[in-house]
């Protein structure tokens, strides 16, 4: 079947692109776990789904067993286990009596002359950052926190691209124990402060623009305006891009990047405890502000440790690297790179400029054993004829990642083709909610196209039926039946939890519920189909309409608005915009293009849809909800008595409209994209 869209069953014989070595399996830290484990549990050896099923069903003790494995940096007792009538499914009160950090973990022990990070940019050659470097800069940007009256608990956060100062800013607030957050310098203003100041952060870290696609776009004037509608705001941190000097004007103390990192010292580690937060990520805000999701610094330990040690095999001296950007949970599962020894590689800049092949001719460059990327780029290499295997030395490549939307089967075939025959292609699929994925790479299991090689360990993950029937080779809602470390400890500004339940467990009470479609199959893989709800995801970057209606509302001649983001069975992803228009108004290309540009200006140009619709009416629920998820089905082929109920909806006439338009569009995406069988 296919990997994309929505379809109904799995073929349980599906194609073997490849196989790790007998070799190259035993060389794995998954395969030296497995062993310690059924070793000490007197479990069968060699049998995957056995030691899932114990990792599932052993709670703590499979956590402070990867503890043990890695060797964590920690004080106090990892058998003392949290009360789950307390906690239920979330993150909180883990492992009650152990201390920690974040930051320690990252930098332990490394070679001090060996590269920490190397940072990529569009105008020039890769820098490297010594581990003792790195070291030396995080101890002293914490150090200049505590002087600034930072405190375990306060929030730093950052408006900036992927540089080397934004995880040196990171590590710095971890160090302290106080708690992290960061916006991509791409998105305007009125995003930066729906997410800032919600979190009343302390410091602000922010770059003065970016180079993009060979432009520099120049933050100033966006940093002044935040800094003036943050009140909290002591400290603004400004690290130079694009001017030579500290061009900021505010009433707030500004002092430059290199004055708060001049005096490079050891760093002191505040060990906290387990559930401490560490970092704030934000939900898509598809309904009201975004949501403060808040991990902690245990959980993300230990779960990062096991996503990369063990599930991706990240090495210790191998050089990682993940085109992200700040606003992905990708950019904090990279510099997890650290946790487990590797060098993680940063790009600031564009991936198709000067062409296409950027990002692979990025790979070669920097020898990067693991290249991750989104399905999207993949798709695009392979639209755009491209041949890296051919044309570049990726001989250190042992794996290629992948995530954040669905890929069609092709795009798994043109990896063996055109990129390696010999390389892992791995799809780790989760989510910001948990910044993990629940299913993805196991380096002892074949891979066959379309799907992700296992669940991971730990997470009970499980594909629902509407009846809460868990259902095996057959579509359904990725849901997790049992906590694991990494899940929020709670969201911000949410002091009796209702927000955190209403996001997770209002559709089976108890049991979390991503909002994903997947299927586990017989085999014990997956297969991730697309978003269930209406989070817009598109080239792997989430976002929610909240955004968009935001800006669109601005144009007083849009009388309303319903944005989508559809995965079709072509495996095209299409996000149209759907208008209906003030009296006398006509959508004419001046207004399609101020609509655009407002959206791109006070979101990002990724919010600006594929295309812009007027519509007869737009759909809504009596009590005022736009119908997005039913319009999403409708247009993606669901029956409409299986797509909405018609009896709630305020103009049950404008449904009909919404039905045509999907057959008719997947009549032409079949005919131009080639649908998928
Ligand atoms: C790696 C991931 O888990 C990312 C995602 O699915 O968005």
């Amino acid at each position: 079947m296919a990997s994309s869209g929505v379809s109904e069953a799995d073929e349980p014989d599906a194609e073997v692109l490849w196989a790790p070595s007998a070799e190259r399996a035993a060389s794995t830290a998954m395969a030296r776990y497995a062993q310690w484990i059924a070793h000490r549990e007197g479990l069968p050896a060699d049998d995957f789904e056995t030691l899932w099923r114990w990792s599932v069903e052993t709670g703590s003790g499979f956590w402070a067993s990867l503890a043990e494995f890695f060797d964590v940096s920690a004080e106090g007792d990892w058998s003392v286990e949290r009360d789950p009538d307390v906690t239920g499914l979330s993150g909180a009160g883990w492992f009650p009596q152990v201390r920690l950090n974040y930051a320690e973990q990252a930098l332990r022990g490394r070679d001090a002359h060996g590269p920490a990070l190397v940072q990529l940019s569009e105008s020039n050659e890769p820098v490297d950052v010594s581990w003792a470097e790195l070291r030396g800069q995080v101890g002293s940007f914490a150090s200049q926190l505590r002087r600034w009256g930072v405190r375990p608990g306060d929030r730093v956060v950052g408006y900036l691209p992927n540089l080397a100062e934004t995880v040196v800013a990171l590590l710095g607030t971890a160090a302290v124990g106080a708690v992290w957050a960061c916006c991509a310098p791409d998105y305007g203003i009125d995003a930066v402060v729906d997410r800032l100041a919600q979190i009343e952060p302390k410091v602000l870290v922010a770059a003065d623009g970016y180079r993009f696609g060979g432009k520099d776009v120049d933050r100033v004037s966006a940093i002044e305006e935040i800094a003036a509608r943050l009140p909290s705001l002591e400290k603004l941190v400004v690290v130079p891009r694009v001017h030579d000097s500290v061009a900021v004007t505010t009433d707030v103390e500004t002092i430059a990047w290199a004055d708060a990192v001049a005096e490079p010292a050891e760093p002191v580690f505040e060990r906290v405890p387990f559930d401490h937060p560490l970092w704030i990520l934000y939900s898509s805000g598809t309904t009201g502000l975004p949501k403060g999701i808040v991990h902690s610094q245990g959980g993300i330990v230990l779960e990062h440790l096991k996503w990369l040690g063990l599930h991706d095999d990240v090495r210790p001296g191998d050089r990682f690297f993940w085109f992200t950007s700040t606003a992905w949970m990708v950019w904090n599962a990279s510099i997890a790179g650290l946790l487990v020894g590797a060098t993680v590689v940063l790009y600031d800049g564009a991936p198709n400029r000067p062409g296409p092949g950027r990002l692979w001719e990025l790979a070669a460059q920097v020898r990067a054993t693991q290249f991750g990327t989104s399905a999207g780029y993949l798709t695009a290499s392979e639209k755009a004829g491209l041949t890296p295997g051919a044309d570049l030395d990726l001989s250190a490549l042992r794996a290629v990642l992948y995530s954040g939307s669905v890929l069609p089967v092709e795009g798994w075939r043109w990896v063996y083709s055109a990129v390696k025959f010999d390389v892992w292609l791995d799809a780790p699929c989760g989510g910001t909610d948990v910044c993990t994925p629940y299913v993805g790479g196991n380096p002892l299991a074949p891979v066959h196209a379309g799907e992700m090689q296992c669940r991971f360990l730990g997470t009970r993950v499980e594909s629902w039926d509407a009846e809460g029937q868990h259902a095996t080779d057959r579509v359904g809602e990725l849901v997790v039946t049992t906590a694991i470390p990494s899940m929020p400890v709670r969201f911000w500004n949410d002091p009796d939890g209702h927000r955190f339940q209403e996001a997770y467990f209002e559709i089976y009470p108890g049991v979390w519920r991503h909002g994903d479609w997947i299927t586990i199959t017989s085999r014990g893989t997956a297969i991730v189909h697309g978003r269930s709800d209406s989070t817009i995801n598109r080239h792997g970057v989430r976002m929610g309409s909240a955004d968009i209606y935001a800006a669109v509302d601005r144009i007083p001649e849009v009388a309303d608005s319903l944005v989508i983001g559809a995965e079709l069975d072509s495996g095209r992803y299409w996000m149209p915009l759907f208008v209906t228009l003030a009296e006398g108004a006509e959508l004419d290309d001046a207004l399609e293009a101020r609509i655009a540009r407002e959206i791109r200006e006070n979101c990002s140009a990724r919010h600006v849809p594929d295309e812009i619709l007027v519509a007869p009416a737009i759909p809504h629920t009596l009590t005022g909800k736009r119908l997005e998820v039913p319009v999403k089905r409708l247009l993606q082929g669901f029956e409409p008595s299986r797509a909405v109920n018609a009896g709630v909806v305020d103009s049950p006439e404008a449904l009909d409209w919404f039905t045509e338009l999907g057959e008719r569009r997947r009549k032409v995406d079949d005919t131009t994209v080639g649908g998928q069988p």
